[in-house]
């Protein structure tokens, strides 16, 4: 799996032309180590998924990426700035779990405020469009939905037209339509080439709508890749294919194979580098036919990689 992460604490890691560059960052809440270690970058027009148990770190990496928590060691860079530059810069937007909203104020309200503190807002009602809350407009904040809530609060991390849009947990109290709608809108938002970092559980969202997913279990990132990457890094895939005059140590001395099976023709092949293998099998017997090729599911892959996490110490 191609690993993507950064030389660790090195502070030339934060580098130049990187949307996101954390170096060596970590953060204990008292005895609690929460975030252990974590160079990432991310490079602009990414769409990346923070994937992790509970408890994982995913919130803390986030809020220490907006400047929102202060790490104990590390250095976080947003666009080539301190994070919280990058914010009130408008660089940056969010949407958090538990983003505060007035009330009393009307979504338009809301959203115009927040709009009022940037210099090169988006229009309101584009914002409110782009979020499918626009027939909400006028709606007081006390009386929305769960799911309309966290719309709104798309619409805020919106307006700011940021670069780098970091989404925690965006779809949790969405139902199922407002979460299609929810992804409809991300996904127009990022063909536009801006940058999106989202924290889920939901590995469907990770493997739907990322480009990229990194997993995090005690504070460390684990594995880091495509979806097709991490899923092959756990378990690799399997070749199934007939072929003819093929034998057991044949097969098993072919490129990317770890494990044989031969029954009457039938081979079934384990193989840590699938592409290679195939070749490899046409080239030495260009009779082989049926070829199957499978994988695990993220889901698979996230569970091996992020079972039994360590203390956080
Ligand atoms: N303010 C805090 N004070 C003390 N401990 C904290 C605080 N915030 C987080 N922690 C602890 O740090 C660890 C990482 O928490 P964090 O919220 O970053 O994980 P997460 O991956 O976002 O989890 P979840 O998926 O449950 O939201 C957890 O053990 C958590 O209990």
């Amino acid at each position: 799996m191609t690993t993507r992460t950064q030389q660790a604490g090195t502070p030339g890691a934060v580098a130049s032309g990187a949307a996101v560059a954390l170096a060596g960052l970590r953060k204990h809440y008292g005895e609690v180590r929460a975030v252990a270690g974590i160079d990432l970058v991310i490079s602009p027009g990414e769409v990346v998924a923070l994937l992790g148990p509970n408890g994982a770190g995913k919130s803390t990496t986030v809020d220490m990426m907006l400047g929102l928590t202060r790490p104990d060691a590390g250095e976080v860079r947003v666009f080539g700035q301190q994070p919280r530059d990058a914010v009130t810069s408008g660089t940056v937007g969010a949407m958090l779990q538990a983003g505060a909203l007035l009330d009393d104020a009307t979504v338009a309200e809301t959203v115009g405020l927040v709009a009022a503190l940037h210099r090169a807002p988006m229009p309101v009602g584009e914002a409110l469009d782009r979020a499918g809350v626009a027939d909400l407009a006028r709606r007081r904040c006390g009386r929305l939905s769960g799911g309309e809530k966290q719309r709104v609060r798309f619409a805020v991390a919106l307006v700011c037209d940021p670069d780098l849009l970091v989404l925690d947990e965006p779809t949790v109290a969405m139902d199922v339509a407002g979460r299609r709608g929810f992804w409809q809108a991300m996904h127009a938002y990022t063909e536009t080439g801006r940058t999106v970092l989202f924290a889920t559980h939901y590995l469907e969202e990770a493997e739907n709508y990322a480009d990229r997913v990194v997993l995090i279990r005690a504070g460390r990132i684990v594995a880091d890749g495509s979806v097709a990457q991490v899923r092959a890094a756990v378990s690799g895939r399997t070749v199934r294919a007939v072929v003819p005059g093929a034998t057991e140590p044949a097969l098993a001395g072919l490129p990317g194979v770890t494990n044989v099976q031969l029954r009457a023709g039938r081979a079934v092949l384990h193989c840590a580098d699938s592409d290679a293998t195939v070749r490899a099998l046409l080239a030495a017997y260009p009779d082989a036919h049926d070829i199957e090729i499978t994988s695990a599911g993220l889901e698979d892959a996230f569970l091996a990689l992020t079972g039994n996490p360590e203390e956080h110490r």
